[in-house]
C-alpha cells in the first residue's frame, strides 16, 4: 500500500518570512495519514528544516546537480541539500527544463546523485500543450520516464510527477478521465520495466493548478498517490486543506 504524498514546491519564492508558513503548516498536521514535504528555494533549506524538526513536515530541495562537489558555480550536489537538512529533491521540473535545458540523461543522473545520498527523488514529467494537440501526450509520457528514471529507482527512493505543463500556474486541469489515462499508463509502463513490486510502489503525483477546490476529485483518480503543488503550497491556509482532502481520498 502506498503512503499518499502531498509535495509543496514553493519554486523562486519565500524569504525567512515565509517560514511562518511552514510552522503553521506543521503545527496543524501533527499526525497526518500521509507525507508531507515542503520544498523551499535553496537559501531557506537550513532555516526550514529547523522549523519542521521534530515534526511530520519534510523538507526538500528544488534540483541538484548530478556531481558530488567541483567546479559548478551556482550549484548544489545531493550531499549539499542533504546536509543542509533535506530528505528529498525535486528532478527534472519542467521549468528547469525550459529555463536551463534540462534532459533526460541529465535528470537520470542527478536522479542517481540524489538516490546515492540517501535522497527521494521527485522526478517531474509532462507535456506541454503542443505536444497534447498532436496527440503525443503519452509518447512524451513514456519517453521521458524512461530517460529520466533511473535504474536504482524503487518506492523508498523514487517518486514521479506527472506535470502537464500547459496546467501549471494556469488554472487549467486536465479533466480526471485525462489525468487517468496518464497515471494508468505510467504505472504500466513501470511495471514493464521494474516489476509489479517495484512499480506498485513508487508514487505517482499529479501536479498543475492543484488547488482546495479541485483537490478532492484528483485524489480519487486512478493511480493518483498525492500531489505536487505549486503557488498553492505558498500559505498553511491554502495547502493545510489540499493535506486534508489526500488524507481523506
Ligand atoms: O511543482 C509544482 C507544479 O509546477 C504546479 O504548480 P502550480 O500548482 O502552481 O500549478
Amino acid at each position: 500500500m502506498r503512503r499518499k504524498l502531498a509535495a509543496g514546491n514553493w519554486k523562486m519564492n519565500g524569504t525567512g518570512d515565509s517560514l511562518a508558513e511552514l510552522a503553521a503548516l506543521a503545527e496543524s498536521h501533527g499526525a497526518p495519514a500521509a507525507d508531507i514535504l515542503i520544498c523551499p528555494p535553496a537559501t531557506l533549506l537550513s532555516r526550514a528544516a529547523d522549523t519542521a524538526r521534530g515534526s511530520a513536515v519534510a523538507i526538500g530541495g528544488q534540483d541538484c546537480h548530478a556531481n558530488a562537489s567541483g567546479a559548478h558555480t551556482g550549484d548544489l550536489s545531493a550531499a549539499m541539500l542533504k546536509d543542509a537538512g533535506a530528505s528529498a529533491v525535486i528532478l527534472g521540473h519542467s521549468e528547469r527544463r525550459a529555463d536551463h535545458g534540462e534532459r533526460d540523461a541529465q535528470i537520470c543522473a542527478k536522479a542517481e546523485a540524489a538516490i546515492g545520498e540517501g535522497l527521494t527523488a521527485v522526478i517531474c514529467i509532462g507535456e506541454t500543450l503542443a505536444e497534447r494537440e498532436a496527440g503525443d501526450t503519452l509518447k512524451v509520457a513514456g519517453t521521458q520516464l524512461a530517460g529520466s528514471v533511473p535504474a536504482s529507482a524503487a518506492g523508498a527512493n523514487t517518486v514521479i510527477a506527472y506535470e502537464p505543463v500547459w496546467a501549471i500556474g494556469t488554472g487549467k486541469v486536465p479533466t480526471l478521465e485525462q489525468i487517468a489515462e496518464v497515471h494508468d499508463f505510467l504505472r504500466a509502463e513501470l511495471t514493464s520495466r521494474f516489476g509489479a513490486e517495484t512499480a506498485d510502489s513508487i508514487r505517482l503525483l499529479y501536479g498543475g493548478s492543484v488547488k482546495p477546490s479541485n483537490a478532492a476529485e484528483i485524489f480519487a483518480v486512478s493511480n493518483v498517490d498525492g500531489a505536487l503543488v505549486g503557488g498553492a503550497s505558498l500559505k498553511a491556509a491554502d495547502f493545510s486543506p489540499i493535506i486534508s482532502a489526500l488524507e481523506n481520498s
